[in-house]
């Protein structure tokens, strides 16, 4: 097997960012829909141990200063029960405040814990959360827009690992969209790594949707526990074997698919002559409008996963998409890091909630992931320790709090 490194090529994340920016988010300012769902028992108990009643103040504009401060500080708020006053929204971005999917997922939140938020509208630069108590059942929430249904679950799932029982959450907007996780890759990349904290969810699609018009829609269904455990990610092994994804929908032909995945798979071979490659063609039928995009995934002997994604738009050749979705794998597989350069920021909540430490190896630290530890520290007693190991490889250390769910007996 050929795990060889391929020559570095990265392009610091940020500035892949910025290369988007044009595709700013994807709501295009339509409202935001949540309908809270039933939850058939009052809860009893507190999600957990914590129960500081002053609200802390949080920078919403510090370092990123994009929507991912304001989706850790509410995951932290309700779980922690610590009100928060959340300042500076969106300072980073080019149109600050709340955008439709920003508030759509706060609100979710805000209805899984019964709780209050104040200055929840869109383009609000401020807000307060002040949670209640986790409660499970059946909620559904919709972006309204292409916002992703990916960072509805950002905010919302580490809240239901605290609930009082299992709980399904229907979620509209965009299941493959930019500047976000693809629904793919948090299926088969963050869920894999999240189920090694106990962290456990599964999805259903019943429909695709894309930029610009949404419309997708994902059931899923969210497993609470005791209490998430601290895992070590420190030996990236050797690349068991590539997988992944290129679909199209709408109008596009089938054929799209068929040169992405080809692309994608030669240049991989390139550089892992050895390992297996399956690349599965889709055309999906059950899909609001036109989209397409290509989610691969490498899989390591010490069961790492790491991802390298890639969406098409209007005027950009097949071809490309492949290429740079295969460039972004083998990019995140070069630094011997066990975790991809976008799950590294979301895997620092769930390494400050568990009980223990954590030591996860990942490859230069991103701009994200710094302000996620910002956040914990802030919010938390989780202690981190960031090494370089050397350039472009760092080790996360950190000492979890422990948080015990109270409403669930042991699993
Ligand atoms: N291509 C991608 N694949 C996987 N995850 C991604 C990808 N692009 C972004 N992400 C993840 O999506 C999240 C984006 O957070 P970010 O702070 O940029 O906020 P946002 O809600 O998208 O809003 P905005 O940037 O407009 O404020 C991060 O967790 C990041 O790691």
């Amino acid at each position: 097997m050929n795990n060889a490194a391929p020559k570095p090529q990265r392009q610091p994340r940020e500035n892949r960012r910025n290369r988007a920016a044009m595709a700013e988010d994807q709501d295009s300012g339509a409202a935001s829909n949540i309908i809270p769902g039933t939850s058939p028992e009052p809860v009893l108990k507190a999600a957990n141990s914590i129960q500081d009643t002053s609200i802390v103040d949080i920078d919403g504009g510090a370092l990123e200063g994009g929507g991912q401060v304001l989706r850790n500080t509410v995951s932290f708020s309700c779980l922690l029960h610590r009100p928060v006053r959340v300042y500076n929204v969106r300072a980073g971005r080019s149109k600050p405040g709340l955008r439709p999917q920003h508030l759509t997922g706060i609100m979710l939140t805000r209805d899984v814990c019964q709780g209050r938020l104040e200055g929840g509208s869109v383009g609000s630069t401020e807000i307060q959360f002040h949670p209640g108590n986790i409660q499970h059942g059946d909620y559904t929430a919709d972006t309204g827009t292409a916002g992703s249904i990916c960072l509805l679950l950002q905010v919302a799932i580490p809240c239901l690992v605290y609930a009082d029982g299992p709980t399904n959450l229907t979620l509209k907007g965009g299941t493959n969209a930019d500047m976000a996780p693809q629904l793919d890759h948090m299926t088969m990349v963050f869920r894999p790594i999240a189920e090694k904290f106990g962290m456990k969810f599964d999805c259903r699609v019943i429909r695709r949707g894309y930029y610009p018009k949404g419309g997708g829609e994902v059931v899923v269904t969210c497993h609470p526990t005791k209490q998430l455990s601290a895992v070590t990610m420190t030996d990236r092994g050797d690349i068991k074997q590539i997988y992944g994804l290129s679909f199209v929908a709408g109008v596009l032909p089938v054929r799209v698919a068929h040169i992405m995945a080809k692309v994608a798979e030669s240049i991989i071979h390139k550089e892992y002559k050895d390992v297996p490659v399956n690349i599965d063609v889709v055309k999906e039928v059950a899909a609001v409008g036109t989209g397409t995009g290509i989610v691969l995934v490498a899989e390591t002997t010490t069961g790492c996963y790491l991802g390298g994604t890639a969406l098409g738009k209007k005027g950009k050749q097949a071809e490309q998409v492949g290429q740079e979705a295969a460039e972004e794998l083998i990019n995140n597989l070069y630094h011997g890091g066990c975790v991809d350069d976008y799950v590294q920021d979301q895997i620092i909540l769930l390494m400050a909630l568990a009980k223990g430490k954590s030591t996860v190896r990942i490859g230069a630290l991103s701009l994200h992931t710094e302000t996620a530890i910002h956040v914990a520290k802030q919010l938390t007693e989780a202690k981190f320790k960031i090494t370089e190991i050397n350039k472009g490889a760092t080790l996360i250390e950190c000492d979890g709090i422990g948080l015990v769910n109270s409403q669930v007996g042991s699993s």
